[in-house]
């Protein structure tokens, strides 16, 4: 039997259990923890996105805005922006959602959000914190998906893990908890050969690729644990679709378990940015 690892219903748990130690925390110091979310330009999948973060921050009891700026903002503009939300004292969270329009320095966006209110976790000194095992602020998707991990699996010392994918986003940070949690831990990536034959060594299988149904059945050892982030849109009998990086029906016959898409690692991103942000407002309450 097959065991459908459930990122809805995981999430709902820790949003249930955010939205109470949200109320612990404003009873305790007065303030309501806020996060700003930045979307530059309209791509429909990141509106999508952006609707889904500030309805569940407002589930779970906090203050939260919308920044839409248009596709052809300049820099000085989003720096302007990013600036007047750090010195803004009722917001403990920015996310400048991602990609940024080709015009815009992205790195340099990353290292102008204030550290304590890097809620992304991508600022480098979050990055460098996660690396040695100090962190405070984890990236929300790889942290949604160790939560699932672990309450899939217990303990995961000793497991070979294999994460497929190495952006600053997922692949990386992934594979930084992962070691972590004393997995062993090995990364693949476009420039890499034999992924199929090192997949089928995996008990952990972290899919973030961005190619729909890369993953086949036959790339699984049979009883793996397989996450899949992916969320790719495709077209399939005239309709828009989202599926992931795995081919689930055919993984779901040889995985011991496993993520679906929609309804497994997305949510979950979701849950782990709230808890970032009551993380970041309980450092900047207590600084
Ligand atoms: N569920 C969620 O909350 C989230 C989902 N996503 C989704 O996860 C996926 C990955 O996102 P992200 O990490 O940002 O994507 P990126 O495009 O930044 O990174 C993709 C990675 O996959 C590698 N790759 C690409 N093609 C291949 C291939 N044929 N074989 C092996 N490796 C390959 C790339 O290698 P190289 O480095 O060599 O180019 C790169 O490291 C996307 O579908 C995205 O939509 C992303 C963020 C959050
Ligand atoms: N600075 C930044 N931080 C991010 O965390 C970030 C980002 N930029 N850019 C884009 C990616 C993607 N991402 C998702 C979040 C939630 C779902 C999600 O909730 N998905 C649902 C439903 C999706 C749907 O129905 O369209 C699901 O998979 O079930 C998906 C994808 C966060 N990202």
């Amino acid at each position: 039997m097959t065991l459908l690892i459930d990122g809805k219903k995981i999430s709902a748990a820790v949003v249930e259990q955010l939205a109470i130690d949200t109320k612990t925390f404003i009873a305790e110091f007065g303030v309501t923890p806020g996060l700003a979310v930045v979307l530059v330009g309209d791509d429909p999948a990141s509106q999508v996105y952006v609707r889904n973060k500030v309805k569940q921050a407002t589930a779970a009891g906090f203050h939260s805005t919308e920044h839409r700026l248009p596709a052809d903002t300049g820099q000085e503009e989003l720096n302007a922006l990013v600036e007047q939300l750090n010195n803004d004292p009722s917001v403990h969270g920015i996310l400048v959602q991602l990609p940024l329009p080709e015009q815009l320095n992205e790195p340099e966006i990353i290292r102008l959000i204030a550290a304590e209110k890097d809620v992304d976790g991508f600022h480098p000194l979050n990055v460098g914190a996660l690396a040695s095992g100090m962190a405070e602020l984890i990236p929300c998707t790889p942290m949604g998906c160790m939560i699932m991990l672990e309450k899939t699996l217990g303990d995961l010392s000793g497991k070979h893990a294999v994460v497929v994918g190495r952006s600053n986003i997922v692949g990386k940070p992934m594979a930084a908890l992962l070691l972590q949690a004393n997995c062993t831990v090995t990364v693949v990536h476009s420039r890499s050969a034999e992924i199929e034959a090192i997949c089928r060594q995996a008990d952990i299988l972290v899919a973030a690729v961005g190619r729909p149904e890369m993953i086949r059945g036959s790339w699984i050892k049979p009883g793996a644990t397989v996450i899949d982030v992916g969320i790719n849109a495709v077209e399939k009998d005239g309709k828009r679709r989202l599926v992931g990086d795995v081919a689930f029906g055919e993984a779901s016959e040889v995985a011991g378990a496993i993520s679906p898409v929609p309804g497994g690692v997305g949510p979950m991103t979701i849950a782990c940015l709230m808890k970032n942000t009551l993380t970041a407002a309980r450092q900047q309450v207590s600084a």
